[in-house]
């Protein structure tokens, strides 16, 4: 198996609750698989993922991609098995000569909407991206919250709902800044600006707390952390979430998606599909795996516009708010761009 390093600048940090985003390390690797190059990207998030060091010790221990995959070896560090499953998905598909998403489900997307990421950031500035997300094409924005107090966090969201109009969907990220008191205030103070959900208001094992705000609250309830940290099915049993917030490289690669996905849909509980501002390949990987479920929510997957620079051309840029799901073979990117 090949690995490669990379390092990524963010445009501009990411503010969040548990400060900022600044850049994105992590590795590319490419297997031979069915007589087909495939391409996978590991980008470790530490409150998600490994960390760099272990994703990159696990994956110097890979020997048979395939091999490692079934026998658990990467089952502790989720981004190195989400490059390992991937490249090998790219493979499997490239053999087949079929997109990714028909290789994992028989019925899917050709595009899908996604929501604008807004970071942290004063009133007036919230404002003005939420104001440019809307004139960019975008019907849905996800903003960060939890990094000020509640009462400032109120009011940047009855602006931007006052800006933005009924019609656009918001969403709001706390990154478990909070307690159940504080989450409580703040669930009390956006009651009435129609939000879409909430995103993980209290830390991550606090599967309890957040199904005591859902009865408490109309407003839904997202988790993100948490299943970084939980078990699907103990997330689920607790009646804890509303929607739960997938991300590929946190759970370890697409096809734990699929399998939380389906768990999710027996529950009737949402999924949405984000990244955690991965390069290309993983970007596209999660676009694939979103295309592949019957959530028609808006997914978060707009994320290369917050990096710097990228490993190679896009070829699924968002426009209008969505993104296209590539229709050529594999990911849709050719691996000779990438080694
Ligand atoms: O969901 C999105 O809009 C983009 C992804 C995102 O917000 C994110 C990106 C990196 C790390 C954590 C998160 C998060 O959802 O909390
Ligand atoms: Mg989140």
């Amino acid at each position: 198996m090949r690995i490669s390093e990379f390092s990524l600048d963010l445009a501009h940090p990411l503010e969040t609750a548990k400060g900022p985003i600044e850049s994105r390390d992590g590795f590319l690797v490419a297997v031979e698989h069915q007589g087909e190059r495939g391409v996978g990207e590991a980008t470790p998030l530490p409150g998600w993922t490994e960390s760099l060091e272990d994703c990159r010790a696990a994956l110097d221990a890979v020997d048979d991609p395939a091999e490692a995959l079934d026998d658990g070896a990467l089952d502790d560090t989720p981004a190195a098995r989400h490059a390992v499953s991937l490249a090998l998905a790219d493979a499997a598909a490239r053999a087949r000569d079929e997109p990714l998403v028909t290789t994992l489900a028989t019925n899917s997307h050709t595009s899908l909407p996604v929501n604008a990421t807004i970071g942290d950031g004063d009133r007036e500035t919230t404002v003005g991206d939420a104001k440019t997300a809307v004139l960019d094409g975008f019907d849905c924005l996800k903003i960060k919250v939890g990094a000020r107090g509640v009462a400032d966090d109120v009011e940047r969201l009855r602006a931007v709902r006052e800006a933005v109009g009924p019609e656009v969907s918001i969403r709001a990220d706390a990154n478990g800044a909070w307690d159940r008191w504080t989450a409580d205030e703040f669930l009390s103070g956006v009651a009435d600006f129609d939000l879409e959900y909430l995103e993980q208001p209290l830390p991550a094992e606090e599967l309890a707390g957040h199904a005591v705000l859902r009865r408490l609250h109309d407003t839904p309830i997202a988790l993100d952390e948490s299943l970084a940290h939980i078990s699907p099915q103990r997330v689920l049993a607790s009646n804890a979430a509303d929607v739960l917030v997938c991300k590929p490289m946190a759970l370890g690669g697409p096809d734990r998606v699929l399998s939380v996905a389906e768990m999710a849909a027996q529950s009737a509980v949402g999924v949405v599909v984000t990244t955690t501002i991965d390069a290309v390949v993983a970007r596209l990987g999660a676009l694939h795996v979103a295309a592949a479920l019957s959530s028609t929510r808006a997914h978060g997957l707009a994320t290369a516009s917050l990096l710097e620079s990228d490993l190679a051309t896009d070829p699924a840029p968002v426009r209008n708010g969505s993104m296209a799901v590539p229709e050529i073979s594999g990911l849709g990117i050719d691996p000779s761009d990438l080694f």
